[in-house]
């Protein structure tokens, strides 16, 4: 069993400067190697705990950098551990409830490799521990009018408590009953260029002569609600999904006919002539596209509605009585300042150590990271975590 966790990690630190790792200049911090480079996380206080702050510093050059930080980073907290895996940083919140407790700082996952393509900077991107699989985000994708949203809110209303929508960005303009943060982030191009640089979007793309994207927070805020995240997104979209680490199941919604969708375009009366004609040009390529390049896992015609609709909720495996509105969430399950993390054969020993609440004293908690999967946008899933009483040798599942 490991000691209790040090305020920083020394192995490597003897070779670099030791600038700000230690507990009086800069508060907590932790650090850990990942080949020639060494992750500080950590930094100082602001009144609310200590805020997660991350620096690298290279071994090769003798240089320290601040990358940037994709993500939403952990709240504040009275200290952490910090345990390499592969290409991720275990950190473990101190004083933490144990659904909010294990956090990770992506350092060489997919994600972190392209972002720094694409960024041409140091990146590292925060990720939170998810329980098991976790349901996977649904991609709902088909020609403008074909009627998405029209499913997407029935599904919305009659499970309100199991679904969360992926509240898009755009640039084009509101229409008559659209409201800014609801329907849509509404924006202006230059603003929605810069955070897409910023790395900020999942995915991005024009469509019918606007720019439309999904952002990293708006999955982040569906997730961190409890709920199944649903994106209504065009084809480019789904590609893009796809190609990243999001693992959704995806659904093309194709209209009965040409001339049907055409007719529901221009009854919404929601474009100009104009604008309808660009949509069904449009449309001809995404029916192509989407029935054919098997890029989605289901394909639903919607012809009748309310048989469409039906068909949906079978390939989402909701029956009458699935809503999420019963299901337990993990709480009260608390780690405590004084703990020590070892890792063993893809299991995280955490130990409490004999000064610890008394309560707990004789709990070895385990997390699980044997089946750990996917990372961006701010998810890690796969975590199992367990508490084993050493006394008695029972153990009880806590996630
Ligand atoms: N099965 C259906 N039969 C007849 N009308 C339908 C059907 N499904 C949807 N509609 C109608 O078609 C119009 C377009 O639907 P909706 O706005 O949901 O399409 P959409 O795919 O979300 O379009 P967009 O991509 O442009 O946002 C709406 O007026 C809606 O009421
Ligand atoms: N790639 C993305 N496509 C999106 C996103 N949000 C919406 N859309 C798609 O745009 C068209 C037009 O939508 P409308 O509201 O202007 O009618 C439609 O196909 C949507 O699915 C997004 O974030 N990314």
């Amino acid at each position: 069993m490991g000691e209790e966790a040090p305020e920083f990690s020394q192995d490597g630190l003897d070779e670099v400067s030791p600038i700000g790792l230690d507990s009086k200049s800069g508060g907590y911090q932790t650090a850990t190697v990942v080949g020639e480079k060494i992750f500080v996380v950590g930094g100082s206080e602001d009144g609310e705990g200590l805020c997660f702050s991350v620096r690298i510093f290279d071994k090769s050059t003798g240089k320290w950098s601040d990358p940037t930080v994709l993500g939403t980073k952990p709240a504040p907290c009275k200290g952490h551990s910090a345990l390499l895996l592969k290409d991720r940083i275990l950190i473990l919140k101190r004083d933490s409830l144990l659904d909010d407790c294990t956090w990770f700082l992506e350092v060489d996952t997919p994600f972190v490799r392209d972002q720094k393509k694409i960024l041409g900077t140091e990146v590292v991107a925060w990720s939170k521990g998810v329980k098991g699989d976790g349901l996977k985000p649904v991609v709902i994708s088909g020609p403008s009018g074909v009627g998405k949203g029209t499913l997407i809110s029935k599904l919305m209303n009659e499970f309100p408590n199991t679904f969360g929508f992926s509240v898009s960005h755009t640039t084009r303009a509101p229409r008559e009953k659209e409201k800014d943060g609801i329907h849509y982030h509404f924006t202006d191009r230059s603003i929605m260029e810069k955070d897409i640089r910023e790395g900020k979007f999942l995915e991005t793309a024009q469509v019918h002569g606007n720019l439309y994207g999904t952002s990293i927070e708006a999955v982040e805020a569906v997730t961190d609600s409890g709920k199944r995240c649903i994106l209504d997104i065009d084809v480019q979209g789904a590609k893009s999904v796809k190609a990243s680490s999001l693992e959704a199941m995806s659904i093309f919604i194709s209209p009965p006919s040409y001339e049907e969708l055409e007719k529901r375009l221009r009854a919404r009366g929601t474009e100009t002539e104009e604008q309808v004609q660009r949509r069904l040009r449009n449309a001809t390529a995404e029916i192509e596209e989407g029935k054919s390049s098997g890029l989605f896992d289901h394909i639903l015609i919607n012809d009748d509605l309310e048989t469409c609709y039906q068909n949906l909720k079978n390939v989402l495996g909701l029956n009458e009585s699935s809503d999420l509105s019963n299901q337990t969430s993990t709480k009260g399950v608390e780690i405590q300042t004084c703990h020590s993390l070892t890792e063993e054969d893809q299991k995280v020993l955490i130990h409490y150590s004999s000064d610890g609440l008394e309560k707990a004293s004789n709990n070895l908690f385990v997390l699980d990271v044997s089946s750990l999967k996917g990372g961006a946008p701010g998810r890690t899933r796969g975590l199992n975590v367990y508490a084993i009483d050493t006394f008695s040798n029972k153990s009880g599942i806590y996630l």
